[in-house]
């Protein structure tokens, strides 16, 4: 289709999807990108020259990325006019190149427009965000063993309290409600019907299961030993304790899983390696202290969406923080890929923040393009970097003798550690 204010590149292909979701990938791939917010105009540049430089090493002119720009945020205000934050035309064009990337974008709290990231996920359908936690040696932590922290965080994107659903104090949609639960629902409990906010979180069976089987086809498809579904079912018993209870349905309708000691946890085999990969759950605030004193426990994490953005940052912070964690947002046909952090608004266009973060988004992108070397190399690099100790404010100030590099420095330092 024509675009208004996208320009597509006349020396690019479009990549395509199959019947089966796999991707028909040409050699130079146009790849939209979205800058970004805040630290979006430091970050996007940088990873950028990496994901070339890595491309490049790795398969010479054969291939390349195609980079096409597309408009989100406060750059889209300044293209499109003052109150076009998410253009018709931006979901068009990543539906239209399937596999996309983006830097961070701004919500307001408390008043204002609702989360653009999550309008994109919702918009697109990418029901599963996908943010790998591990360790990369000589990171500074907070905890004595980060390198027993490993695992793969799928957080349900499309459901739970992130609908929206919810209205303001006082609005006669928020009275109108609560007279309803009130008058025809019975409800007795809500302490101050006054000047009550109320909100709505739907979770659905569909919407579990399908982010379950996510969850469960990573741990087949990557020989983990188990999935854990997180979750507060002893207190929202219908959404919570129903995701824990679709959770382990799926496991046992659909990958044969039978119940261990008696359950709750259950058991299957891989079908690939014929080992076992244990289903289990665990409460959402057991499972906070125990990522820090027992985090070799969890591998797969499976959760809801609250629960999810609360667990990748702690997370994060176990292995070195949000400035280098990853992530994806992954629908059936379309893939976008986005770093854990936000804009950080007051490090904006300093060329000081850690891109790593978005970098290792980049890298999971190369790798869900079937380039795996380039995705090495990118590895390699931030590896080398780290192991050099050239690396930006977040680590240098927590790392004796460290050499501290402003954020596109870095990006040249993954670069030249790309061996
Ligand atoms: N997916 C997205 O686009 C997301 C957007 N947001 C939005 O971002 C805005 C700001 O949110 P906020 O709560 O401040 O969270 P941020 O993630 O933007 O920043 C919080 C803190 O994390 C550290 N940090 C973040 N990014 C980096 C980086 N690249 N390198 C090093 N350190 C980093 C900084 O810590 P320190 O101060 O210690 O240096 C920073 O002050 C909000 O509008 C929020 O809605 C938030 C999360 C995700
Ligand atoms: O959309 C936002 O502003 C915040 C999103 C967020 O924190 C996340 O996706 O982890
Ligand atoms: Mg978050």
């Amino acid at each position: 289709m024509g675009y208004e204010k996208i320009t597509v590149p006349a020396d690019g292909d479009r990549i395509t999807v199959n019947a089966d979701l796999s991707l028909n990938v040409p050699n130079h791939p146009i790849v939209p990108y979205i800058e970004g917010d805040g630290i979006g105009t430091d970050i996007t540049p940088v990873m950028k020259n990496v994901v070339d430089a890595a491309v490049r090493k790795a398969y010479s002119s054969k291939r390349s990325v195609t980079w096409m720009e597309v408009y989100c945020g406060e750059k889209a205000t300044r293209v499109y006019g003052p109150n076009t934050w998410l253009p018709a035309e931006t979901l068009e064009a990543m539906r239209e190149f399937p596999v996309s990337i983006k830097g961070p974008l701004t919500t307001p709290v408390g008043e204002g427009f609702r989360s653009l990231n999550v309008s994109l996920r919702q918009e697109l359908d990418l029901y599963a965000c996908v943010r790998p936690v591990r360790y990369f040696k000589g990171v500074p932590s907070p905890v004595s063993h980060p390198e027993l922290t490993d695992m793969v965080i799928f957080r349900e994107n499309s459901e739970d309290i992130y609908a929206g659903i919810e209205w303001q104090a006082d609005s006669p949609e928020a009275k109108k409600l609560i007279t309803f639960l009130r008058d025809e629902m019975g409800v007795r409990n809500i302490r101050f019907p006054e000047g009550c906010g109320i909100g709505v979180k739907p979770v659905s069976k569909e919407g579990t299961q399908r982010l379950v089987r996510k969850a469960i086809q990573f741990a087949i498809d990557n020989d983990k030993p188990s999935v854990t579904l997180v979750h507060k079912g002893n207190i929202m018993k219908y959404t919570e304790g129903a995701f824990k209870t679709w959770g382990y349905e799926l496991a046992a309708q659909r990958y044969g899983a039978t119940p261990l000691d008696g359950g709750p946890w259950h058991v299957m085999t891989n079908p690939q390696t014929g080992r076992e990969i244990v289903i289990k759950d665990v409460i959402a605030d057991a499972f906070l202290q125990q990522i820090l004193m027992r985090p070799d426990d969890y591998s797969v994490i499976a959760t809801l969406n609250l629960n999810g953005d609360y667990i990748s940052d702690a997370l994060a912070a176990e292995v070195g923080g949000i400035g280098i964690a990853p992530g994806a947002n992954m629908g059936g046909s379309v893939a976008n890929f986005e770093a854990t952090h936000g804009t950080a608004p007051k490090y904006a266009g300093q060329d000081k923040v850690n891109p790593g973060s978005l970098i290792l988004s980049a890298e999971m992108m190369l790798r869900h393009l079937g380039w795996f070397e380039a995705a090495d190399l990118v590895i390699r690099g931030m590896e080398g970097a780290i192991a050099s100790k050239t690396v930006t404010y977040d680590f240098e100030r927590l790392m004796p003798d460290a050499t501290l590099l402003k954020c596109s420095e870095f990006g040249d330092a993954v670069i030249a550690n790309m061996e």
